[in-house]
Order: structure tokens, then C-alpha cells, then sequence
């Protein structure tokens, strides 16, 4: 008797109703599932919701689906989950359109920053904070939205926190409104805005769910006036915790044997290993890949794939993807894959405890980086992201004993970071007593009025704090760090926009240079060829325009878009600049541009015209000029603060009378990154509001 196959056709119905089978196991197994009727039922009796349960318990991806299933969507309305990160906010909506078995952009979709995969159809729609902080520029009562989850709250980002403010304020706003009709109170936001969101509708009560894994629970509902808390039991699967004997002296090195050790002695499954950012990740992943050269021929490959905020998305969704056959796939990820993600394979998680973390010096207005251990919140999420598809083991690199010395929670953002961007969202939100706002945690009053007196410097907000008209409102429109937003606006007044966009996408990168330790010599000499002597913003124009140059031969010579591609990656290995930074360096570019020519900026260049670009690089970021000493080191002038030029600039060793910089980074010593020579009169001259005095 023959042999037969199922046709082609057979065989992928086959697998579809096998995939869809194993997703209504997988959905009915979750802790969470068993709770479906009581947590619909707490939303309806409870107008805000505190939600705890385990990682990987089934909260992000199953809880709006109940409330959908539970008729919270009648009406057109929709369901609405933010997320501190991006990429969390596209990864969970794909699971869950996947779950529902839908196409995502219909019943379930993502908004992002520059992305939006949502459509009139959808109800589910995940986000991120920021992004529904913007939606309530237009729409103060966000009367679209039933409900609002604000998931992973005990990040305690900057968004998060000004988004539990604004969202109080608008539950409140809502329910009056509700109670009267159509009358509708104002909320401080201006009053026209208010009407418009609620023409013609009744508002309904907003229903708030506040949720993570690790969330004291007490301080959000004390926030929230006595709020209920409801506690989800159990988890999916075990994940084993393993910490060291000894100290490690070296993370990386340490993060490096791990992985090694893993591959060679462990069972199969993929690794999840976080670091602190690009440059380590980048390291790392060099180190990894010549290791596993030496590997014996037999062992099973390393497939190596990074994900930090400033890759490109379709580069960080790699890691998403399944590692080929006999491969072993090693994710390198900052704190972004920390949490909210499932990234499929994991197995293992490796964790040197150690997070790049903002710190914020209120006195002197200065906001630097600085590598901190991290929280238990923070070991406890990242051991959560293992145990997601079966039992798990994480390998902190500290011993157990460093564990208990950790803090419990991140300090918030909030509270260590420059407020002028929350202030700036907050007047344009037509909310102007920024010292008597409803914050969760108050940052200090001292960060406040430093935050009020940048803006009133940069021209957002007239002398008696209100936003300025246009200035204050264009720049409240970019998204963008004020600084940046009023270096473009004062660029297109000094005739040089072109060089100014350019000059902020690329600081809106990491390392754009790529210095490989065996080659930095050759590394050194192709450098040169783009440096200009004034220093590093002229630089980096060089490199961007020299590789839109390279683009524009290639498609001169009528190539594909791939062949294209390929031109700019060959030249940046032989220009020893960093392809995934310039890649994202063009994208950035490119939705400002749009942003600026919506706005109706001049988009002209200077030319050679180099002095004027000088010029307005300090009409620009005045508040960031330094002076040399005469021991060669510099003073920041708007903080006293002693600084030192970085190495990677142009100007580390011409050290120029005076400069302006756009970077302070905190390490042994206070360094300063991205410098330009400027004659110190200009500044008397083009910020006089802070620079002129009487002689
Ligand atoms: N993209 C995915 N691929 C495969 N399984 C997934 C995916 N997303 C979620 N899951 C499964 O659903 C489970 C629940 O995920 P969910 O994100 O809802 O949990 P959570 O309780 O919100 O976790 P956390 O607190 O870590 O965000 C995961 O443990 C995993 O088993």
C-alpha cells in the first residue's frame, strides 16, 4: 500500500486549527483564568482597580479581553492599555489579535509614537503612556476610552506618573459629568477642548485598573482614596533562582561565561541576558560571536539578537523570532524586554543586576546617566520574563546576600529626572498650577521651578508661566526634549534647519562611531575624514550627509531598495560608523522633518556657512555652555559644575576657550559629550535673558 501526504492546502488548515487549539489551552491554563467572572465583576462594581498578580499570571494579555467578552466595548467604546514601552505596547497587541484570532489593526490594535496599527474597528488598543498623555492634548476627557489599564505601574516612569494625575483628574471629570448631563465642569483644560471631546455624548464614569506584578499595592490606593486591591494567586510555570558564590567584579565578563556555561551544560531553551545599553550589548554580542567560533564543532550554534530602545523596531522584533534549527538563541536586551514582554524560547534569564538609570540634580539643573544596581521590583520582572512557555531558571550574578540589600521599589522617574518636558505636557494640557498638582509622589519643589525657569529661558512660557504663543505651543507639538524642540525652532530663524534636524536625530542616538578594540586604529583614521575642527555637531552632520550621499549614488545608479541597503552597510563597515544607529538616526529624521514641515519651519541650509551654524547651535543650548580653567578642565556655566571634554570628542584635545555640549555623563568624573567651539561673546549676545549683565 502507498504511502500518501496531506496536499499543501490540508496541511495548512491542519496546523492552523493546531495552533489555534494550542493558544485555548494555553489561555484556559493561565492563573488568571479562573478568576475571569470575579475581575469582571470588581470592574463593574469599582470605578478604579488595583490588580497584583504574578509575572507571566495572564493580566496584559487576558484582562482586556474579559472586559471585552464582559461588554465594556458597547457603545464603540474602547479598552485601552498603556505601557511604559513601545515595544511591549506592539508585541502583547500582536499576541492578543493573534488570541482573538483577528487580523491586528482590527479588533485589537497598538498606537505608538509614529506607528499606529489601530483602525476604527478597534476596542483593544494597547499604547504606550506617553502616547495617551499626547491623545489627551485633543481630547481631555479621553471619552472614547471605557476603560483605562495602566499596566506595569510600578515603573513608575515620568508618563506613568503624570498619567495617574491626569487620569484622576479626568475620572473625576467624567463622573460630574456623567451625574449632570451634559454640563461639563472644567478640569483646567481649556474649556472649548473640554466640550468638544463630549459634544453630543454623555460621558460615562472612567473605569481605572492599576497593574503589575510587583506593585505596592497600598501606596496606589491610598492614591486613589482607599481603592480596592485584588491579588491574582499563582503562576504558570516554576522559574528556578541561582546567584553566585562570590562577588563579580566584572558583570560583562561574568554575563559572557554564563551564557557559555549555559550553552555547554544546560538542556535547550534560549537566553535572555540584560545589560545596561547599546555600547555593552554591542561588546558583548562581539565577544559572544568570536567565542562561539572556538566552539567545538559538534555543540549547537549561538544565534545572537540585540534589543534596546534605540535599535530600529523591525531590528528589535528579531528577537521575537525563533532561532533556525540547532541554533541557540541569545537575546542581549536592556531593561526595555524587563517587562510586560514574552519573548518565545526564553528558558533562561541572566541578570548582573545592574540598570542605566537617570539621575537628576535639582540644584544644578543637570540630568546625567549613571549604572545603578537594580530594584526587587526590577530582579523579580526580569526573572518573570523565564517560566513563560514552561519551568524557567534565572542566573543573578550577585550573591543572594546583595539581593536583600536592594531597594524594594526604583525610586520614580519623576523624582530624578529634569521636569521641563512633564511641565511643558502639563501647560499644554491647560494645567497650570504645576506645584499644586495631584502627583503621586510630589518631585521636589526646587526640580519644579528650575523646570519653569528653563522653559521661561527657552521662551516656552512667558513671564508669568503660561505657554507662550507660538513658541510654547510649537514645542509642546515636537516630541522631542524642550532643548531640542527650540533648537529646531530657532534653527529655522537662523536659516539652517537642514543642519539642525540632522544634528538632533543624531543626538537622539547612541554611538554613531564604532571603535572595534582589535581595529582602532583604523577605526582612528576613518573618523578623521569626517571631523571639522569646531567640533562634534559639524561631525556628525559630515557622517549623515557623506551616507545620504552614499544612498543617493547607489540609487542614481537605479538599485533596488535592498541593493541600496547593502551600499549603506558596506560603507558604514568601511567608515567604522555604527549601521543600526544611523539607520535609526534616518528614521528619527525623517518623522521630525515631517513634524517641522507640518508646522511651517523653514527647512534651509546654511550652506558653508559654518560660523552661523555655530551660532545658533549657542542661541540654541546656551544653558549647556562651559569655560575652560586654567588646569584644563571646564566650568559649566549655568551650574559652576567642573566638567570634563569626553575623549570621543573632536575637541579633546584642541580644548577651545568656551563651548557648548549637549550630554554630561557621570562616571569616575563628570564628562561632557558632543561639543562646539563658540566665541563666548555670542552668548551675551544671542541669550541675553540669561547672559547679559550690566558691563
Ligand atoms: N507573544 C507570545 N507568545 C507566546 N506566548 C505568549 C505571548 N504573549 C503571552 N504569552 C503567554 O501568555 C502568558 C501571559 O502573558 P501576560 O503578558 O498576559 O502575563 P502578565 O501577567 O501580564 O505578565 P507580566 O506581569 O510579566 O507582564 C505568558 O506567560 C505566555 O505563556
Amino acid at each position: 500500500m502507498p504511502s500518501f501526504s496531506a496536499g499543501a492546502s490540508t496541511q495548512k488548515q491542519q496546523n492552523y486549527q493546531r495552533r489555534r487549539q494550542q493558544i485555548r489551552e494555553q489561555r484556559k491554563s493561565l492563573p488568571i483564568a479562573s478568576v475571569e467572572k470575579r475581575l469582571v465583576d470588581e470592574v463593574r462594581k469599582n470605578d478604579t482597580l488595583i490588580i497584583v498578580g504574578e509575572t507571566g499570571s495572564g493580566k496584559t494579555t487576558q484582562l482586556p479581553q474579559f472586559l471585552y467578552d464582559g461588554g465594556f466595548c458597547q457603545d464603540g467604546k474602547v479598552i485601552g492599555i498603556t505601557q511604559p514601552r513601545r515595544v511591549a505596547a506592539v508585541t502583547v497587541a500582536k499576541r492578543v489579535a493573534e488570541e482573538c484570532n483577528d487580523q491586528l489593526g482590527k479588533k485589537v490594535g497598538y498606537s505608538i509614537r509614529f506607528d499606529d496599527s489601530t483602525s476604527n474597528a478597534t476596542r483593544i488598543k494597547y499604547m504606550t503612556d506617553g502616547l495617551l498623555l499626547r491623545e489627551a492634548l485633543l481630547d481631555p476627557l479621553l471619552s472614547k476610552y471605557s476603560v483605562i489599564v495602566v499596566d506595569e505601574a510600578h515603573e513608575r516612569t515620568v508618563h506613568t506618573d503624570v498619567l495617574l494625575g491626569l487620569l484622576k483628574k479626568v475620572q473625576h471629570s467624567r463622573a460630574n459629568a456623567s451625574k449632570n448631563g451634559k454640563t461639563l465642569p472644567s478640569m483646567g483644560h481649556s474649556q472649548n477642548l473640554t466640550q468638544k471631546a463630549c459634544q453630543g455624548t454623555i460621558c460615562a464614569p472612567l473605569k481605572l485598573i492599576i497593574m503589575s506584578a510587583s506593585l505596592d499595592a497600598k501606596c496606589f490606593s491610598d492614591y486613589f482614596g482607599g481603592a480596592k486591591a485584588v491579588h491574582i494567586q499563582g503562576r504558570q510555570y516554576p522559574v528556578d533562582i541561582l546567584y553566585t558564590y562570590q562577588p563579580e567584579s566584572d558583570y560583562l565578563d561574568a554575563t559572557l561565561v554564563t551564557i557559555f556555561q549555559i550553552h555547554l551544560e544546560e538542556g535547550p531553551g534560549d537566553i535572555l541576558a540584560f545589560l545596561t545599553g547599546q555600547e555593552e550589548i554591542e561588546s558583548l554580542e562581539r565577544l559572544i560571536n568570536e567565542r562561539a567560533r572556538l566552539l567545538p564543532p559538534e555543540s549547537s550554534k549561538i544565534w545572537t539578537t540585540p534589543i534596546y530602545s534605540s535599535l530600529p523596531s523591525e531590528q528589535q522584533m528579531n528577537a521575537f523570532k525563533s532561532a533556525p534549527a540547532g541554533t541557540r538563541k541569545v537575546v542581549l536586551a536592556t531593561n526595555i524586554a524587563e517587562t510586560s514582554v514574552t519573548i518565545p524560547g526564553i528558558k533562561y534569564v541572566i541578570d548582573p543586576g545592574m540598570v542605566k538609570a537617570r539621575a537628576y540634580n535639582p540644584v544644578t539643573g543637570m540630568e546625567s546617566l549613571i549604572i545603578i544596581p537594580v530594584s526587587k521590583a526590577q530582579a523579580l520582572q526580569r526573572s518573570g520574563r523565564a517560566g513563560r512557555e514552561g519551568p524557567g531558571k534565572c542566573f543573578r550574578l550577585f550573591q543572594e546576600s546583595e539581593f536583600d540589600k536592594l531597594v524594594d521599589s526604583t525610586v520614580p522617574e519623576i523624582k530624578r529626572c529634569n521636569l521641563s518636558n512633564v511641565v511643558l505636557q502639563l501647560k499644554a494640557l491647560g494645567i497650570d498650577d504645576i506645584i499644586g498638582f495631584d502627583f503621586m509622589e510630589k518631585p521636589s519643589r526646587t526640580a519644579i521651578l528650575k523646570s519653569l525657569e528653563q522653559l521661561i529661558l527657552l521662551g516656552a512660557l512667558t513671564d508669568d508661566y503660561k505657554l507662550s504663543d507660538p513658541v510654547g505651543h510649537q514645542m509642546a507639538r515636537l516630541p522631542l526634549d524642550p532643548m531640542y524642540s527650540k533648537a529646531l525652532i530657532v534653527a529655522s530663524e537662523f536659516k539652517c534647519l537642514e543642519e539642525m534636524l540632522i544634528v538632533v536625530s543624531m543626538l537622539s542616538v547612541e554611538s554613531i562611531f564604532f571603535s572595534p578594540r582589535e581595529k582602532l586604529e583604523e577605526a582612528r583614521a576613518a573618523r578623521k575624514g569626517f571631523e571639522n575642527s569646531e567640533g562634534d555637531h559639524i561631525t556628525l552632520v559630515n557622517v549623515y550627509r557623506a551616507a545620504a550621499e552614499c544612498l543617493e549614488k547607489s540609487k542614481n545608479a537605479n538599485a533596488k531598495e535592498r541593493t541600496m541597503e547593502k551600499a549603506l552597510t558596506r560603507w558604514c563597515r568601511e567608515n567604522f560608523i555604527n549601521h543600526r544607529s544611523l539607520k535609526h538616526a534616518r528614521d528619527v529624521h525623517s518623522q521630525i522633518q515631517g513634524h517641522v514641515q507640518q508646522m511651517g519651519l523653514n527647512l534651509s541650509s546654511c550652506g558653508e556657512d559654518m560660523p552661523l551654524f555655530r551660532r545658533c547651535l549657542t542661541a540654541a543650548f546656551f544653558l549647556n555652555a562651559a569655560m575652560r580653567q586654567p588646569d584644563g578642565s571646564y566650568r559649566a556655566l549655568a551650574t559652576s559644575q567642573s566638567v570634563q571634554v569626553h575623549p570621543s570628542s573632536v575637541l579633546f584635545r584642541t580644548k577651545p576657550d568656551c563651548v557648548i555640549f549637549n550630554e554630561l555623563v557621570r562616571t569616575t568624573q563628570n564628562y561632557v559629550k558632543n561639543l562646539t567651539r563658540i566665541d563666548p561673546l555670542w552668548l551675551a549676545e544671542l541669550a541675553p535673558q540669561y547672559y547679559a549683565t550690566e558691563d
